[in-house]
């Protein structure tokens, strides 16, 4: 089997550790760099916590993948420098597999527009747990029948990014199935800002950050006498590298651009 050759961005984060750890465990990838913003390290191996590994770290992204010629890209940063990158590996022709969040409608729609251009496949992933995309793909399902609903997310207190990417996601599939409607009392007002959360096509989101939790997500849903809730819950990173394997071996065979794991899981 052909191997597809891997650099990865953000090798030093929570996340991108745990995809050094995968990349290098799966015999059909190879990965032939790393990028860290920092100009201090010559090798994987010499990154505290990472496996024993001669891969190269760059600080150039550009310089990389011309001297690298990697399949694919992952980037697990932060949204300012998972967009350059991700604009840069389209420029490259190599296929970027974006678990980052935080990026806005219009870097989504400039992201299409460049991989339609050049042909090239990308994914841009805001989960890549199995269990969450279900938890997604339920609520969607329980929204056709219940027109009130609310999404409370919990994270770390690292996390940048408010609301998260998969309560954003969850709520743009939930907006594409449910009866519009501006919930909660017509005269509610918050007597301290921000007490009803944020305001998504009239539902709304809650974003939780404690110490100690990992990534959680919980959809409530309510109606007269009953309520339904769907809620995933991630302990670990490790939880996502079955999604960014998946990613990684589909984007190979694409050439056009997918945001959401669910379009490419059976
Ligand atoms: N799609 C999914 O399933 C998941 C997505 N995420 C998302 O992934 C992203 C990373 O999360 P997480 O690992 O927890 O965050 P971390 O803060 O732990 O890791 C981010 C890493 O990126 C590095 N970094 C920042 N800018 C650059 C750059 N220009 N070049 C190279 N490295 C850079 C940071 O370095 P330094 O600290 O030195 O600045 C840091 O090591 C977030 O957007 C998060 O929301 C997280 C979990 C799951
Ligand atoms: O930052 C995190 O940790 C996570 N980020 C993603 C998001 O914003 O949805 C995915 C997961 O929730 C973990």
């Amino acid at each position: 089997m052909k191997t597809v050759k891997i650099v990865i961005a953000g090798p030093r984060g929570r996340m991108g550790q745990e995809a050094v750890k995968m990349v290098l465990e799966t015999e059909t990838f190879e990965l032939v760099g790393v990028i860290d913003h920092r100009d201090h390290w010559r090798t994987v191996g010499e990154m505290d916590g990472l496996p024993a590994s001669d891969a190269p770290v760059y600080t150039d992204l550009a310089f990389c993948l011309e001297k690298e010629a990697p399949d694919v890209l992952i980037d697990l940063t932060t949204p300012e420098s998972g967009m350059f990158h991700t604009k840069t590996a389209i420029h490259y022709g190599v296929r970027p597999v974006v678990g980052t969040t935080g990026f806005s409608k219009e870097d989504l729609t400039e992201l299409e527009e460049l991989c339609s251009d050049r042909e090239i496949g990308c994914i841009i992933a805001p989960n890549f747990a199995v269990g969450a995309i279900l938890m997604m793909k339920f609520s969607q399902m329980a929204a056709r029948y219940f027109t009130d609903v609310e999404i409370i997310e919990l994270h770390h207190d690292r996390k940048l990014d408010a609301p998260s990417g998969t309560a954003v996601k969850t709520a743009e599939m939930i907006s594409a199935v449910r009866e519009p409607k501006k919930q909660g009392h017509q005269d509610e007002k918050e007597t301290i800002p921000g007490a009803r959360g944020a305001d998504f096509d009239g539902m709304h989101i809650h974003s939780v950050r404690l110490p100690g939790l990992v990534a959680h997500q919980q959809v409530m849903f309510g109606s007269d006498g009953q309520s339904l809730t769907v809620r995933h819950d991630s302990y670990n990173r490790a939880s996502f590298m079955s999604g960014v394997k998946l990613a990684v071996d589909t984007v190979m065979k694409m050439d056009s651009f997918v945001y959401g794991l669910e379009n490419i899981i059976e």
